[in-house]
């Protein structure tokens, strides 16, 4: 049984492919672990969260049928940074945990935790590795545009101006894997595995 697995994150702006990428390595029999999804299932179900979430943002926050009410946290929190502190200091430290046991539990030479904030948050000095999933910028909005028919570019702006640039995060990166229209993928997470494989097993 394999205690400690080696932990890798993964990262990049909204639209970079991150969730793309993080399935290639998943067909690999890599478990992954999805936070920005997680977090939404933590803040519907973490009771102890839910109340915190429902104290700092007020009732509106939880639909009738107790789910979260994504629409108007979104409203709430993107574009204004005070309720974005907030939110942070709410949901990451259960995320953090969450992923801790999760990834004891795993047996594998090393997992990866796919999260659009990972340097924001300061996740990454937990971490053993950062991947950083690049894309040019009006790429990712085109993508997104295509992917979330209720988002329109104004929106996708307040998001990205929240967000680490991307060549912040590279510098940070131990590995960059470039999601472009001429790069394929496939390969470049072949190689990557690889060496995880290596670093995994020492
Ligand atoms: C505001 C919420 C409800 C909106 O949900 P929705 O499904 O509409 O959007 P989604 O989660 O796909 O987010 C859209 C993009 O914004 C990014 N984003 C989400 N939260 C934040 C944040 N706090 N700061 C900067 N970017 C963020 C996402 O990573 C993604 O790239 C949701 O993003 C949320 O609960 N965010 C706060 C908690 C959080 O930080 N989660 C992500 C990291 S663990
Ligand atoms: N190389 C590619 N070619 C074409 N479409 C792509 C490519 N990479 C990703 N996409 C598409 O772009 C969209 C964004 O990709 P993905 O969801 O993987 O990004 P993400 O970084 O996880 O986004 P978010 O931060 O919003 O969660 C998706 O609809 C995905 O199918």
């Amino acid at each position: 049984m394999n205690s400690k697995p080696f932990l890798i994150g993964i990262t990049g702006g909204i639209g970079s492919g991150k969730t793309t990428v993080a399935k290639i390595f998943s067909i690999l029999g890599i478990p992954i672990y999805y936070a920005d999804d997680r977090a939404k299932w933590l803040m519907s179900k973490d009771t102890a969260l839910k109340n915190q979430i429902q104290n700092a943002f007020g009732i509106n926050s939880y639909n009738e049928d107790g789910s979260l009410n994504r629409e108007f946290i979104a409203s709430n929190v993107f574009g204004n940074k005070e309720n974005t502190k907030t939110i942070n200091s709410l949901v990451h430290p259960a995320v953090k945990s969450d992923f801790e046991l999760w990834a004891k539990s795993q047996e594998s030479p090393y997992v990866l935790k796919e999260a659009a904030l990972l340097f924001e948050t300061g996740s990454y000095k937990d971490l053993d590795k950062i991947i950083t999933v690049s894309s040019p910028l009006r790429v990712r909005v085109n993508r997104v545009l295509l992917r979330d028919p209720h988002r329109n570019e104004e929106q996708l702006n307040t998001i990205i101006d929240q967000q680490m640039p991307e060549e912040e995060k590279i510098h940070l990166s131990d590995y960059v894997i470039k999601n472009i229209d001429n790069k394929l993928l496939i390969p470049q997470v072949l190689k990557i595995h690889d060496k995880l494989l290596l670093l995994g097993k020492k």
